[in-house]
């Protein structure tokens, strides 16, 4: 058992705690948002994140989780502080990192004995040095800095934690690396290793990671674009370069684009490391260029349909950037929305958990709907930008009757070719023959 701290209450820093007290720790998890501490307190999940609300309550119930505002009363008593603060990109495309050198600085101030301070924000290579620095200015109490990136996936978060293919941790401090060890136990498996290094080589694997997996998916994209043109089929693509297990079937689909709190702020990130350092990340940079114009792909699609789109109304399912999460950082669909309505068109959008969040930043642009098919009268077409399972198997004859006509733009390919061409639809998606409806 350990006394942790984790600074932060998002996405990461929620799971970490929930999941480092699921394994028997004492966790005390700090944010400076006070309204989303007194809903931690009250047992209120304030995230939609599948599987986390059961591990939550079970483990405020047995007094190992809670919540605070007051950063000085919560590091008290822990050997390990967990940094799980926000990392947004900067105007240049880098990473800021006011909060986590912020946060740093405080605790410079507020230890009193040896603590293990770990860095869990996706941050550039070098701030382990930064956060060193920033924590030396203040105090000479020993401490050790740990780049401990993480890797869940959100929708997922909870598996991938509990699950995870490897942890890496980056420290040369031997004291810190028992403890780690130590922590990091109960969530190692045969052929899931712990993996040690430096501190910069940490925190450049999780930027590999993320741009390697950005860059797949672009490369898929690239070739569902050429396949449109070729007439070849990107499933078939997909699946046969897939089966080669040198490349694998995962991350290979092709849509529109990717997005998300992560992959476009990181992917930027590593491109602003390399200019800093005098290096071009050429490849790096062709990602960002083809995953802007994939994410309003569609718009081409629409555009070549109906020409002008002024006055036309749209129905849109899916807001999330991808499904399972309420999070709409980056979403592809809020570029579709804003391409749409700065030519004059219509948006009723339908989203499972992401339309709180849309409202908030979109207000009245759009309309929403609480039922997926009401977002469908009286719109020229139905446009798909998440693939939430509650949208793979509808019914078709409703939409018909719903739609002004039977068009349908899928960026996600949630339907079988084969299936469609039964539907009596016109049916556009991504690296895909286009189906029309049958007279
Ligand atoms: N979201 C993911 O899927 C994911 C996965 C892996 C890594 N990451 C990285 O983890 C980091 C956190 O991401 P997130 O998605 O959890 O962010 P988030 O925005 O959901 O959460 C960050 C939290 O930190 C709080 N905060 C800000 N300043 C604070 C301070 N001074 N003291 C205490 N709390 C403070 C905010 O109020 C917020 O609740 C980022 O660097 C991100 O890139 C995110
Ligand atoms: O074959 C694919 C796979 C994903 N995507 C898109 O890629 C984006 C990111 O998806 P995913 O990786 O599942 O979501 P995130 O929750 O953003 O997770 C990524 O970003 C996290 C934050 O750094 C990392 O921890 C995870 O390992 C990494 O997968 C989404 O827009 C998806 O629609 C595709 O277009 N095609």
């Amino acid at each position: 058992m350990k006394n942790i701290a984790v600074i932060g209450t998002g996405y990461v820093g929620l799971v970490t705690g929930t999941c480092f007290a699921e394994t028997g720790n004492n966790v005390i998890c700090v944010d400076i948002d006070k309204e989303k501490v007194e809903r931690l307190k009250n047992g209120e999940v304030p995230i939609y994140e599948p599987h986390l609300d059961v591990l939550f309550e079970r483990n405020i119930k047995q007094k190992r989780l809670q919540f605070t505002t007051d950063l000085a009363s919560a590091i008290k008593d822990a050997e390990i502080i967990f940094l799980a603060l926000p990392t947004p990109p900067g105007e240049d495309g880098s990473a800021d990192l006011s909060y986590v050198l912020g946060v740093a600085k405080d605790l410079g101030k507020l230890i009193t004995e040896y603590k293990v301070i770990i860095d869990k924000s996706t941050v550039p290579v070098g701030t382990a040095d930064k956060v060193t620095a920033a924590i030396k200015a203040e105090t000479d109490v020993p401490f050790a800095v740990v780049s401990n990136p993480e890797f869940l996936r959100e929708g997922y978060a909870v598996d991938d934690f509990m699950n995870p293919d490897r942890v890496i941790i980056g420290t040369e401090d031997e004291k810190a690396k028992i403890v780690m060890k130590e922590l990091y136990q109960p969530f190692i498996r045969d052929g899931h290793p712990l993996i040690f290094m430096d501190e910069k080589s940490a925190e450049l694997t999780k930027y590999a990671a993320n741009a390697f997996l950005a860059t797949k998916i672009t490369f898929m994209n690239e070739v569902a674009n050429f396949c449109e043109i070729v007439g070849a089929d990107v499933d078939k693509v997909r699946e046969g370069m897939g089966s080669d297990t040198r490349i694998g079937h995962r991350f290979l689909y092709p849509g529109i684009g990717f997005g998300g709190s992560c992959f476009p702020k990181d992917v930027s990130a590593l491109m602003k490391s390399g200019l800093d350092n005098n290096f071009d990340f050429s490849i790096i940079d062709a990602v960002l260029n083809v995953n802007k114009k994939q994410r309003i792909k569609l718009l081409d699609k629409i555009l070549d349909y109906f020409g002008d789109i002024k006055g036309k109304k749209f129905a849109l399912w899916g807001l999330s950037f991808k499904p399972d999460t309420d999070d709409i950082r980056e979403a592809p669909a809020l570029y579709l929305i804003d391409e749409l309505i700065n030519r004059g068109a219509e948006v009723v959008a339908f989203d499972p958990e992401g339309m709180d969040n849309v409202k908030k930043l979109l207000g009245d642009k759009i309309s929403y709907v609480e039922n997926q098919y009401d977002a469908l009268d009286g719109a020229d077409a139905l446009l798909i930008a998440t693939e939430w399972s509650v949208f793979k198997n509808p019914d078709f004859n409703l939409i018909k009757s719903k739609l002004n006509s039977p068009v349908i733009f899928d960026g996600r390919n949630i339907f079988n070719l084969s299936d469609i061409q039964e539907k009596g639809v016109y049916y556009s998606s991504i690296g895909r023959q286009t189906i029309l409806p049958k007279v």
